[in-house]
């Protein structure tokens, strides 16, 4: 292993802090330059924010289903409603707290974490290279420094893409990183885009007690998970009354009677059609933050949509420069983020290490239903490449979903036909996210449905499907 060389990571996102947490571990003088706070987007901004918002919007979807259990609270009448200022003050709040954990994580382990925009520079002829930071280090703000690196990792994320003619004000047409400044419920959000991003916050909106519009260009919601669980979570929006415009796209969006008590968003689609509400939130994807930090110039190869070109083991075209995150386009997830920064360090600094198997990568959707996903979709075992079989148990007949009053939800598995090998499955119900995890071990280390099937369950429990599914595909 190579000790002692220089490590400087732009951006302290999971890409970046999980890398600056193994070249420390590894003996490097590490170096983390950060603009906003560690943790990165991910921590201020996306995840920790959107799950804790939707914590609270899955505790009031329980409580709508309380009468179902025997419990009566009152008059029967509804009682809980949300005080969405009290609710985003713990977000910015519970995000500020885990930036400051990690940033005293950093300080623990000797990195040294910089204020600051960082850049590429020069390589000289020994093969160091320097890296520009201007920034507020020091308390100078605008202060610029000169680091010299032997290694270099690019992490600095994405942001929001902004349509032309629908730019956010900060007020009522919002990017998902401004929702957290709102005091009060949305009284109509209009939605736009129904990615990822979209349906999570449509879902939690609706549930907070908003009505909601969204704005689907597709013929579905969700249009990179199977389409039965797509189906399932769109079917479940539209019982519980939100309007989900589907095959169409916004063209602008705009705020009208400005100043007025009738202030409000109007959304003009392609179509001509015009959507009001009393706000939008923007969520048409993002765009990677790798522009105006010298990376054509350091000779790191772009794609045509700006993101960072990297292998298998996080290296960019240019000598010792690694990219890592939402940056690289290769699956935008924190924990994809995190892995491609640990195995860029791993790599960079002679440890031995397992390039990057995309394949095993498990994700999930936080609405109700939640969706969770690892290995081949449904559209892949289509192809027939795979030679796959696939059998769908609904939730609905597992004794432990009927005493929780679950009837929503399912778990599909898919097989190779000859082997038994298990391909990939979907969960799609409650903690989804948490249940998935037995598939992804059975997909990351070849299991067959026989060895799935053999392991006990317990009894009663939701995972209780997942062997049934796997005594289904075994005796196919
Ligand atoms: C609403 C939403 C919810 C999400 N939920 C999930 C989820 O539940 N699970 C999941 O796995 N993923 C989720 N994601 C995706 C996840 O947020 C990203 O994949 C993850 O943040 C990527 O991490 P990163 O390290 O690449 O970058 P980021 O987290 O974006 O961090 C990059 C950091 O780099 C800094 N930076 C930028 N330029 C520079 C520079 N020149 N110098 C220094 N610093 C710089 C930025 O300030 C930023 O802090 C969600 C995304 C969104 C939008
Ligand atoms: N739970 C999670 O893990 C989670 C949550 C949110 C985001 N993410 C990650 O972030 C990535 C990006 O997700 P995303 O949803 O932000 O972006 P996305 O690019 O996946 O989705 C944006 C959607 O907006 C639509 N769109 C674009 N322009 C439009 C217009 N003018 N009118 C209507 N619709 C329009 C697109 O067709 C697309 O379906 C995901 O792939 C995921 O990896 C993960």
């Amino acid at each position: 292993m190579r000790q002692g060389l220089r490590v400087v990571i732009l951006g302290g996102g999971p890409g970046g802090y999980e890398a600056a947490l193994v070249a420390a571990q590894l003996g490097a003088r590490t170096q983390l330059i950060e603009a906003r706070g560690i943790g990165g987007s991910a921590v201020l901004t996306d995840v920790v924010p959107s799950k804790t918002l939707i914590a609270t919007a899955e505790w009031l979807t329980t409580t709508e289903q309380a009468h179902e259990l025997g419990i009566t609270v009152g008059d029967g009448e509804q009682v809980a409603h949300v005080d969405l200022g009290a609710v985003n003050g713990r977000v910015r709040h519970l995000a500020e707290e885990q930036s400051s954990d990690l940033t005293a994580r950093m300080a623990e382990k000797g990195i040294e974490v910089i204020d600051g925009r960082g850049s590429l520079g020069t390589l000289d002829a020994e093969g160091v290279r320097t890296v520009h930071v201007t920034g507020d280090h020091g308390g100078e703000r605008g202060a610029e420094r000169e680091l010299l690196a032997d290694v270099v990792l690019v992490s600095t994320g994405a942001r929001p893409r902004v349509l032309p003619g629908a730019a956010p004000d900060g007020r009522r047409i919002l990017t998902w990183t401004q929702l957290y400044d709102l005091d009060e419920l949305p009284e109509h959000l209009v939605v736009v885009g129904s990615g990822v991003t979209g349906t999570e916050f449509a879902g939690a909106y609706l549930a907070l007690g908003s009505r909601v519009t969204l704005v689907s260009s597709r013929d579905r919601v969700l249009p990179t998970v199977d389409a039965d669980a797509a189906t399932l979570v769109e079917e479940g929006f539209r019982r519980r009354g939100m309007e989900v415009l589907s095959g169409a796209r916004a063209r602008a969006a705009r705020v009208v009677e400005e100043g007025t008590d009738d202030e409000h968003v109007e959304v003009t689609l392609a179509d001509g059609r015009v959507v009001t509400g009393s706000h939008c939130l923007m969520a048409v994807g993002a765009v990677p933050a790798t522009d105006g930090i010298g990376l054509t110039e350091a000779g790191v190869g772009l794609t045509e949509s700006g993101h960072v070109r990297v292998d298998r083991v996080s290296r960019t075209t240019a000598y010792r420069v690694y990219a890592a995150g939402d940056c690289t386009g290769v699956l935008p997830l924190a924990s994809v983020a995190a892995m491609q920064g640990r195995i860029a360090m791993r790599h960079a600094l002679g440890d031995a290490v397992a390039p990057l198997a995309v394949e095993t990568v498990a994700q999930a959707v936080f609405t109700v239903p939640e969706i969770a996903s690892i290995g081949i979709t449904e559209a892949e075992a289509a192809t027939g490449e795979y030679d796959a079989v696939s059998t769908t148990v609904p939730l609905a007949r597992n004794p432990r979903a009927k005493m929780l009053g679950l009837n929503e939800g399912f778990i599909k598995l898919f097989s190779q036909r000859r082997t038994g090998e298990v391909l990939g499955g979907v969960v799609v119900g409650t903690r989804a996210s948490e249940q998935i995890l037995a598939v992804t071990l059975a997909v990351t280390h070849r299991l067959t449905v026989e060895q799935v099937m053999n392991a006990f369950s317990v009894y009663p429990s939701l995972s209780g499907t997942l062997t049934e599914a796997a005594r289904q595909l075994h005796v196919r």
